[in-house]
């Protein structure tokens, strides 16, 4: 045999081998998961391969965003019944397969679950290092979380965890509150500058957004608002790259085929933000660490997070900016549309926050806690609005529940906004804004306490809890302190999900300087 026979024949070996793997992986691996599921008792939807039930989901999708994107919608007509809007095809699947089910992104097989006694049952006994993250989304959020804590697991994921938590403590997260007050006072004065010359509609979504961003950039990084800027808009600008293309999550190679353009815009992206954060990190790491800063890698350094890599800080730091701040910044956003409705409760907070603060309008850091109505608020909007509008695991062993094995390897898709909505857990009222079922009871009157999770569950539960109930407080008392506000005629109501739960048109309220 030649050596040009010898080549070819290599050549087509390895062609055939990884024919093989590609038919195994994408074919035959799904079948046999399907078929597994099926055994085990999992019904729902027949997926087409290699679309899986993408095609469906989007179907549902644009059918319901051309009924509610054409009309305005007056004050009365704001519904907050909006799972069928915001999930069109489970809320379908659901009345055919009822809440627990599965159905198909590509070839990825997943379990969805909108019952919480179900969600109970699986995660007794499941630590939060137990629990993994679905494949498909650690390779579709690479440029976004990398191995940052919401990303990676095992004992890795205990590690990060245990090198993060103390950063976020009550008395850590109470530095940062002078660069929310500094950053919220920068947005209101614009507010007021811009009813001033006589605009008084504002698009307060996309100016939270921003603020947020600001935020969490300064939070996180502590650097100057320039640098923070820098860093900040390439985050957003990636964040919109990725998530305004149609997504073909799952679908082997999916995205790298059919939204080539702006997988590769995402990834250069991410590659010019590494580098940033990359020389941020390192220069802190030469200086000795200043105590007085507040900022979360001065906390990560000052404590243990020396342990932590330079590429794996850059991980967290991005989490941090991508977990946290479009969450809170849109947990704003939908107070003030619901307080914008409800301008008896707008009255009450303002009320509340002159008994707490006193008449000067300065936040007092540690009297934040004495806002108590302000957090029935607060939880009331994330029942009706969660920005985070699933929590998504993947088994990592076999996992009974009563008679039905989720086996492992399994991806699970659990839908807040249906349990958030559904009656048989809130009663008749469950689509009202009623915060006061919040009063005397943190699950909201919830009949099951695993019915009420927009922080997610157990061990994984949200790191950033305290952070965001704290700028959350602060945010909402500023504005309250110097504006009132009411819903634009321009505004429609469609909350739709990019990643988060968003209002898909901005959210312009008309605003009045106090
Ligand atoms: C309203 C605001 C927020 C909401 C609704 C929210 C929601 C969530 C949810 C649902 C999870 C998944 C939990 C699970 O899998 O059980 C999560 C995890 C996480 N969040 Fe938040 N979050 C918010 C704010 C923040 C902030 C401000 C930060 C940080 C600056 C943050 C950082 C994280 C991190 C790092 C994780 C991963 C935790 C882990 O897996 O150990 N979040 N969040």
């Amino acid at each position: 045999m030649t050596f040009i026979q010898f080549a070819s024949m290599l050549g087509m070996v390895t062609i055939l081998f990884v024919l093989c793997k590609v038919l195994y992986s994408w074919w035959i691996m799904p079948k046999l998961m399907f078929r597994k599921l099926k055994a085990n008792g999992f019904e729902g939807p027949k997926p087409n391969f290699p679309l899986g039930n993408i095609n469906d989901m989007k179907k549902e999708l644009m059918m319901k965003r051309t009924c509610f994107t054409s009309s305005s919608s007056s004050i009365n007509e704001i519904s907050h019944d909006i799972h069928s809007l915001a999930f069109p095809y489970f809320a379908t699947w659901q009345k055919l397969h009822g809440k627990v089910f599965t159905y198909w992104l590509g070839t990825e097989p997943f379990v969805y679950i909108a019952d919480p006694e179900f969600i109970k049952k699986m995660s007794a006994g499941v630590m939060g290092k137990t629990w993994g993250k679905p494949t498909v989304f650690k390779r579709d959020r690479k440029a976004m979380f990398g191995k940052g804590l919401v990303m990676v697991e095992g004992d890795e994921w205990v590690r990060h965890r245990h090198i993060i938590t103390p950063a976020f403590t009550t008395a850590n997260v109470k530095g940062m509150a002078n660069l929310m007050v500094d950053s919220a006072t920068h947005m209101l004065d614009r507010w007021a500058r811009l009813i001033d010359s006589g605009n008084a509609e504002i698009d307060v979504e996309s100016e939270i957004i921003d603020t947020a961003g600001e935020i969490i950039a300064k939070t996180s990084f502590g650097i100057s608002y320039e640098e923070c800027e820098k860093v900040f808009k390439k985050l957003r600008n990636m964040q919109v790259t990725l998530f305004k293309s149609t997504r073909y999550v799952g679908v082997p190679y999916g995205n790298q085929i059919m939204c080539l353009k702006e997988t590769l815009k995402a990834h250069n992206l991410g590659k010019e933000i590494d580098s940033l954060l990359i020389s941020i990190i390192e220069e802190r790491k030469r200086k000795s660490v200043d105590r007085t800063e507040h900022d979360l890698l001065s906390l990560l350094l000052a404590g243990n997070g020396r342990m932590l890599s330079t590429r794996e800080m850059v991980d967290e730091c991005k989490t941090f900016f991508f977990g946290g701040h479009e969450t809170t910044a849109l947990a704003l956003a939908w107070t003030l549309l619901l307080l914008a409705q409800h301008p008896e409760w707008q009255n009450q907070l303002r009320e509340e926050i002159k008994q707490v603060m006193g008449d000067d309008g300065e936040i007092d850091v540690t009297k934040l806690v004495g806002l108590r109505k302000m957090g029935w608020v607060m939880n009331e909007v994330l029942r009706l609005y969660s920005p985070a509008p699933n929590v998504q695991r993947q088994a990592r062993e076999d996992i009974k529940v009563d008679d039905l094995v989720i086996p492992n390897g399994t991806n699970m898709w659990i839908d807040v906004v249906s349990m958030h909505h559904d009656k048989t857990l809130w009663g008749e009222d469950v689509n009202e804004f009623k915060p006061e079922r919040f009063k005397d009871d943190i699950h909201g009157g919830c009949k099951h306490k695993m019915g009420f999770m927009p922080f997610g569950f157990g061990g994984r539960m949200c790191i950033g809890r305290n952070l965001t109930m704290m700028e959350y407080k602060i945010v909402l008392s500023l504005i309250l302190t110097r504006f009132s506000f009411s819903i634009s005629p321009n505004y429609k109501h469609c909350p739709s999900i990019m990643l988060s739960l968003r209002p898909t048109l901005g959210l312009p309220l008309i605003l009045q300087s106090l």
